[in-house]
């Protein structure tokens, strides 16, 4: 087994709770310990009943225990056993108690402490890192695997604690009768080496089980994400029954995992109570003991026996929860290769003063993870602060991919970005922590993508979540620029609708009007809108069209277009094809360029929304 997972989680618990998880340690030790108390109590009380004469076996401790007792009247010996009997048994039952809710304490709070790391670990990675990975996976992670491994931690822990406390019940069993106890410790060792096929088996099945919970979270996150697709098109009855059979997977899994538990713990229980016929039978018959001690060797099989059947199945609940352990670690790993921020540069607000200059790029190359081909080839360019660039290109030209380099999102493989002559992004690395970070000059950049994103909370919410700080006023401003100004009024409850779950009660031409208002309310030094209009009417994207030439010089714009009749107005227009950038200067020239690249996409989408009309009428 990868112990070392298990060690590298509870150093994370021992950072977490400090003397505390020494105290607890402490407390179950002690509650072991008056346990055995209370077992070695037996010998005197058997003693005073006459059942047992504890000095004739010589056994240690016992004699000494017992010799206070010849002070007091045979009368009130064994009431005051008894007495102290239950006395230990309250002490017990009253510091398991304390210990079992600090327990808890300690358990619920680093599972908190879990859960925040990855999902801090998830924030602060770089966005390369979510170009790699699946949500869904993030999701079965934090929901399915996390409380594996906050389970399997308390299981090793428990396992330790059962360890010693079986230690101390040995040691007092062994003084009571080492021969006996050392048979019993003997048939627990060989049931254990026999039984480590079930923690095998347990291993397996912990496998399968973070590989099929990985599915069931993949496939409910897309199917729900694509609803409407699987709805439009009527494949209900093929994702019911993909469902049906993970689900089904699940169940078996669950099922054998418990026939291997009770199969073992059969095997236990079998074999005590061979094990204590046979003791008896070999200590009555064979080696003559008196039936006094007959009841001894039953109290500590009763004793001991339980404990070896806990350790066997507390590891194989171990075995099983160690994939999780296996998933989570890496998934840590990886956020911490990933890593671009740390929680103190979030703390800093240290926003990067506004652009000034303009954003330069020098020999950037950039490529998807092992693809061949370059997703960015040599890209020069430089775009003027406060003036107004299109990026237009067929689709899969390498528009976003710019984007992306641009505001350091995406480490380019060669070359560097700069903003106002100072470097951003470089394939050497980041310009360091710092307002010249890329993340503090994103804070002052506003990118609405291609997809719009709302949250599922009301208007105001998601417009405020970009500028927390902005009035109402400052709101509906950004909502008239945006359009959006009148169908807002219209909404039930106006700023304060609930918009659904990303957006959902809007229209596709709505939302983005929502997200280009917010992106306007942060009164960012760059806005940059990818596609950002292509779900709007003419009405509405004539009407932001203006709005924007408005913004024009008090703000950097970059707009991604595939409508080119929507840039007349930009200073300058950036050509891309397959990722190079092979034309760039006005729109008036390039359009002028009948046979460039440009010139030949704008005649093409003149004749072509000319055809379009024609036929239409
Ligand atoms: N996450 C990704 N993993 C692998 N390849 C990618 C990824 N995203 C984009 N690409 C590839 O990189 C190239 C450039 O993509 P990009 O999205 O930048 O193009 P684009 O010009 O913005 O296209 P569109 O106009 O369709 O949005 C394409 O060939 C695309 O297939």
């Amino acid at each position: 087994m990868e112990l070392a997972q298990i060690y590298l989680f509870i150093r994370k618990l021992h950072h977490f709770a400090g003397v505390k998880l020494y105290i607890s340690f402490i407390g179950m030790l002690l509650c072991s310990g008056l346990e055995g108390v209370s077992i070695l109590l037996l010998a005197p009380m058997l003693n005073v009943l006459g059942l047992f004469d504890s000095t004739s076996y010589q056994i240690p401790y016992i004699s000494s225990l017992a010799a206070p007792l010849s002070h007091v009247s045979e009368d009130y010996r064994l009431p005051l056993l008894l007495a102290l009997f239950v006395l230990l048994i309250m002490i017990k039952t009253y510091l398991d108690r304390v210990f079992a809710i600090m327990d808890a304490r300690i358990e619920q709070g680093f599972y908190r402490q879990l859960q925040l790391e990855v999902y801090q670990g998830l924030m602060l990675s770089n966005w390369s890192f979510f170009l790699r990975k699946r949500k869904a996976d993030f999701i079965h992670i934090a929901t399915s695997e996390l409380p594996r491994v906050n389970y399997g931690v308390y299981q090793s822990l428990n396992l330790f604690a059962t360890f010693l406390f079986t230690i101390v019940q040995v040691g007092i069993a062994w003084m009571l009768s080492p021969s006996l106890t050392g048979g019993v410790l003997l048939c627990g060792i060989l049931l254990a080496l026999y039984s480590r096929t079930f923690v095998k088996k347990s291993r397996r099945l912990g496998e399968e089980a973070t590989k099929l919970y990985q599915q069931y979270y993949a496939g409910m996150t897309d199917h729900l994400n694509g609803m409407k697709d699987i709805k439009s098109n009527g494949m209900e009855e093929k994702h019911i029954s993909w469902f049906r059979s993970v689900c089904e997977r699940i169940e078996n899994n669950s099922i054998v995992f418990t026939r291997v538990q009770t199969t073992s713990g059969v095997y236990y229980k079998l074999a005590s109570s061979l094990l204590l016929a046979g003791f008896i039978y070999m200590a009555y018959a064979v080696l003559k003991v008196e039936p006094a001690k007959l009841i001894l060797i039953s109290v500590i099989f009763s004793r001991l026996w339980p404990k070896f059947a806990t350790l066997q199945s507390s590891w194989e609940r171990l075995a099983q929860s160690l994939p999780a352990f296996t998933t989570l670690a890496n998934l840590l790993k990886e956020c911490e290769a990933a890593k671009e921020l740390t929680l103190a540069d979030l703390h800093l607000d240290d926003k990067a003063p506004r652009m000034t200059q303009g954003i330069e790029c020098r020999g950037l190359y950039y490529r998807y993870g092992d693809n061949k081909t370059y997703a960015l080839d040599n890209i020069n360019l430089y775009i003027p602060a406060n003036s107004m660039t299109a990026i237009v290109g067929k689709s899969g030209a390498g528009k976003s991919t710019l984007i992306d380099t641009l505001i350091g999102m995406v480490k380019p493989e060669r070359g560097e970005v700069r903003i106002d002559g100072r470097p951003l992004i470089s394939a050497e690395g980041e310009s360091g922590n710092g307002n010249g970070s890329p993340f503090a000059f994103r804070q002052t950049v506003s990118y609405v993508s291609q997809e719009p994103f709302l949250f599922h909370a009301t208007l105001r919410e998601n417009l405020l979540i970009a500028a927390p700080d902005a009035s109402e006023a400052q709101m509906w401003e950004a909502l008239k620029f945006a359009a959006s100004e009148e169908f807002v009024r219209r909404l039930p409850q106006g700023l304060d609708t609930e918009l659904g779950d990303r957006g959902i009660r809007l229209s596709g031409g709505e939302r983005q009007r929502i997200v280009l208002a917010r992106a306007i309310l942060r009164k960012p030094s760059v806005l940059i809108l990818d596609e950002a209009t292509s779900s709007l009417d003419s009405e509405n994207e004539a009407h932001i069209q203006a709005a924007l030439e408005k913004l024009k010089g008090s703000m950097t714009i970059i707009v991604i277009a595939h409508r080119l009749s929507t840039i007349r107005h930009v200073d300058q227009v950036l050509v891309l094809e397959q990722g190079r950038l092979i034309r760039q200067g006005g729109y008036q020239q390039l359009a002028a360029e009948s046979d460039s690249v440009f010139g030949k996409l704008l005649s093409y989408q003149q004749t072509g929304y000319a055809a379009a009309s024609v036929s239409s009428q």
